[in-house]
């Protein structure tokens, strides 16, 4: 109801209702039948939907003009006119109070608004008024028969054409050319059956039914965009009984009776492919929406489980780090001297397993208190890290062990190590480290730090099996290094 409407649109909708009015009326006119005029009710409420009560004075100068044209009745039968327009827009109003929708024929409840809201309003309303008029005017004394036949008439052409005319003007972006002979057709279609029941009626010849029974469900079939063979079939079995029926009935010439029954059978026919077509439409969205549903689901999930995964190997890495951080000196990287022991422990065991020879070393830097003292606590951190840095260098990595045990003392294990092996070692260690250029930036002066470091060595033997009595061995060696001069490698008990 919310079409734009302007001239062009005021003198479409009279043109287009005086059109359909007369032309549907030439064509009944051989029977003199009211059953006939139903096509005007079908445009009529199809106006009536699109431009709402701004479509009524069209409608009723149309309805008016054709009725002054083709029509010799009296002057209060010029009301019947007002009666259709105001029946069709009471319809309308029935429908939308129903239904917003503009297309009525994709649910099955705003297909019940259209039928049994909008059209039945317009079928009883329009034939009580403007029956009324007419038994008052013309004084018919069958009144009920006139207004029975008006409402049947309307009702069941309106289900035949007014829906057609509505899925014609659905919008549709990128509508190809055979979509749109598609909707074309089924109104073509019901023209022809118009047509047809016209000359039955007149030569009351059957085969003129055939065609209209089964051409008019297949034609309208074709304006479904999302027809199926279920639908199809149905529209066929249903066409082919309700022929069946007409058939057996027909005895000789047709009456109005037996055409109004013709043209009943073809909208119970019509009828049941809207509601099939709807209720395929409402399955195919509720299975679109269930699918969509299904993969935002699955998309959800993968994102979850790509976030879960993200923070496991977060976890990992932090655990790693911490127990790395646990182990780990953090000034000069080698072991602490918890994780130092533990290293101890393992080794011995399977040296004592494998009775393979292991060496155990402490080390000293000498008179390290005095680079302190000197260059300030920096500077000895600096130290620190160029004495390990440079026995790392001298050790095998990955087998041999060096660990802080605190300050200035450090450790060294050497497993699968003889003891002449283990002192050469050392004594690579001592001389690197004696030969160490530490540069130093003190008090914006280039210094250079030389030390020297004094090693105490202990071999496991088979008398030696304890950790603890092993690094008292070393370090009592250290010490025995440290009191004869220092610089120097003093073995345990030689
Ligand atoms: N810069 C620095 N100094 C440390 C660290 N840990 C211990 N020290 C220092 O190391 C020095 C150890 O000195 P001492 O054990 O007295 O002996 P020394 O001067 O090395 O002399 P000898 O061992 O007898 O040759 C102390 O001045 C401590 O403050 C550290 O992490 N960084």
């Amino acid at each position: 109801m919310n079409k734009r409407y302007g001239l062009p649109q005021f003198l479409g909708v009279s043109l287009l209702t005086f059109f359909v009015i007369a032309v549907t009326y030439k064509l009944g006119f051989a029977t003199q039948n009211i059953v006939t005029i139903w096509p005007s009710a079908a445009v009529t409420y199809w106006v009536a939907r699109k431009y709402g009560k701004r479509a009524l004075l069209p409608i009723i100068i149309a309805e008016s003009f054709h009725a002054y044209l083709f029509l010799n009745i009296l002057p209060l039968a010029y009301l019947v006119p007002v009666t259709n327009a105001f029946a069709a827009y009471l319809g309308v109003l029935v429908e939308r109070r129903f239904n917003s929708q503009n297309n009525p024929l994709t649910s099955l409840p705003h297909i019940i608004a259209l039928v049994f809201g909008g059209f039945l309003t317009l079928a009883v309303s329009g034939a009580i008024l403007g029956g009324s008029i007419m038994v008052y005017v013309y004084k018919i004394e069958d009144w009920p028969e006139l207004i029975w036949l008006w409402i049947l008439s309307d009702y069941t052409g309106l289900i035949m054409l007014a829906p057609l005319l509505i899925i014609f003007e659905q919008p549709n972006k990128g509508i190809t050319s055979g979509e749109i002979l598609l909707r074309i057709l089924p109104i073509l279609t019901a023209i022809l059956v118009i047509w047809v029941m016209g000359e039955t009626q007149l030569l009351a010849h059957q085969g003129y039914y055939i065609v209209s029974m089964i051409l008019t469900p297949l034609v309208l079939l074709l304006a479904f965009k999302q027809q199926t063979h279920y639908l199809c079939i149905n529209y066929t079995l249903v066409c082919s009984g309700a022929l069946l029926a007409i058939l057996s009935s027909i005895d000789g010439d047709l009456t109005a009776n037996l055409w109004l029954s013709n043209q009943h059978y073809i909208t119970q026919v019509i009828l049941i492919g809207y509601v099939v077509h709807a209720v395929n439409l409402q399955r195919m969205q509720l299975l679109k929406n269930l699918r969509e549903e299904r993969d935002l689901l699955e998309n959800r999930v993968n994102l979850r489980t790509e976030q879960l995964a993200e923070e496991v190997a977060a976890n990992k890495r932090i655990a790693l780090e911490m127990e790395r951080l646990a182990t780990i000196d953090s000034l000069t990287e080698v072991l602490n001297r918890r994780a130092f022991q533990q290293q101890v422990d393992s080794e011995m065991i399977k040296a004592q397993r494998s009775l393979n020879p292991l060496c155990l070393a402490m080390m000293d830097i000498d008179y390290f208190k005095q680079v302190n003292d000197r260059y300030g606590h920096a500077a000895g951190d600096l130290v620190l890290i160029a004495v390990c840095n440079a026995i790392k260098q001298q050790i095998r990595a990955d087998i041999d062990i060096l660990g802080r045990l605190g300050g200035e003392e450090f450790a060294l294990l050497l497993p699968d190590t003889r003891l002449e092996e283990a002192q050469s070692c050392l004594e690579r260690c001592r001389r690197a480290i004696a030969e160490l250029a530490i540069p130093f930036d003190y008090k914006n002066e280039n210094v250079t730090i030389r030390v020297t470091c004094s090693f105490g060595l202990a071999a496991q033997s088979a008398t030696n099996w304890s950790r603890d009595q092993l690094l008292i061995d070393a370090d009592n060696a250290l010490y025995q290094a440290k009191k004869t001069g220092r610089n120097k490698i003093i073995i345990s008990n030689l």
